[in-house]
């Protein structure tokens, strides 16, 4: 994953915080549209290189989705259009606000001396008392899991508690939708399941957040609620869990049959 996008971690993207709506989009109940959604590059030998392509999805409100596919077939890509941090080339998008992207990397997440501090970061631009400020915090801590460690230094928090802490920072801030990259890529299994209830928890105690989460584990899909597969820049199935998991069990017994023969 391109690291180059660099910012407060997981803070609300301040240039994404009037509503962006692309017109021609339905946004009934749902938290992210796509429609047609192609990136594309030319690099600097003047080589065209497409990196989505006429990529369309549609993620209902209050749920957790997982955005699936092989190395290099455009997942962070998606994920940075539907950010905000790129531009498509061709078609509309549709995010809810305020919406916060998390990185991979726990150590690139947390930016204050202790989880308290951390996770009231971003709440300074809203001219809130200590005592908001405070509830908040301790609330967003809550739904990760993470209220024990309010005054911990941030230093010794494991690599998924880390990604909790920034998880909270989101939630404090109010966040709509959360795009979360690859959390669970350098953690252990432990903390691996950890990152994901939380995710789930803070999802269904507020109701209103909805999560995409990019991921390579198969198994994290039975905490999702549906499932997007990409292959070679395209959206090759947007569907729930039991169809996904039928048609990507399939993939895999035809990749290892060939592989066989
Ligand atoms: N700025 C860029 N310049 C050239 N190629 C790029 C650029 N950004 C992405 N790509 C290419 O586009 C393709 C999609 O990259 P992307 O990081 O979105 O894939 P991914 O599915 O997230 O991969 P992974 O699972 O390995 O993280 C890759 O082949 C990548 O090399």
């Amino acid at each position: 994953m391109d690291h180059s996008v660099v910012m407060r971690p997981c803070a609300c993207i301040p240039s994404l915080c009037a509503a962006a709506y692309t017109s021609n989009v339905i946004t009934e109940n749902l938290a992210i549209e796509g429609r047609n959604l192609s990136y594309s590059i030319t690099t600097k030998h003047g080589k065209f290189v497409p990196i989505l392509k006429d990529c369309s999805l549609r993620i209902p409100t209050g749920q957790l989705w997982m955005l699936l596919g092989p190395n290099g077939c455009g997942k962070s890509t998606l994920l940075k259009v539907l950010a905000g941090l790129l531009k498509p080339t061709v078609g509309a998008v549709y995010v809810k606000r305020p919406r916060s992207f998390v990185f991979q990397n726990p150590d690139h997440q947390v930016v204050m001396p202790t989880v308290e501090a951390d996770v009231a970061f971003g709440l300074g631009k809203f001219n809130l008392t200590q005592y908001e400020v405070m509830t908040r915090v301790s609330k967003a801590l809550d739904s990760v899991g993470m209220s024990d460690y309010m005054q911990r230094p941030v230093q010794i928090l494991s690599g998924g508690q880390k990604q909790r802490v920034a998880i909270a920072g989101a939630l404090a801030e109010a966040c709509k939708v959360l795009l979360l990259d690859e959390l669970t890529t350098f953690l252990d299994e432990r903390d691996q399941i950890g990152v994901i209830k939380a995710v789930k928890n803070s999802l269904s105690e507020s109701g209103e957040v909805t999560a995409l989460w990019v991921t390579h584990r198969l198994e994290e899909l039975e905490y999702a609620d549906g499932a997007v597969y990409m292959e070679d820049g395209r959206v090759v199935m947007h569907s729930d869990v039991p169809s996904i998991t039928s048609f990507l069990k399939k993939r895999i017994s035809s990749y290892t049959d060939q592989i066989n023969s």
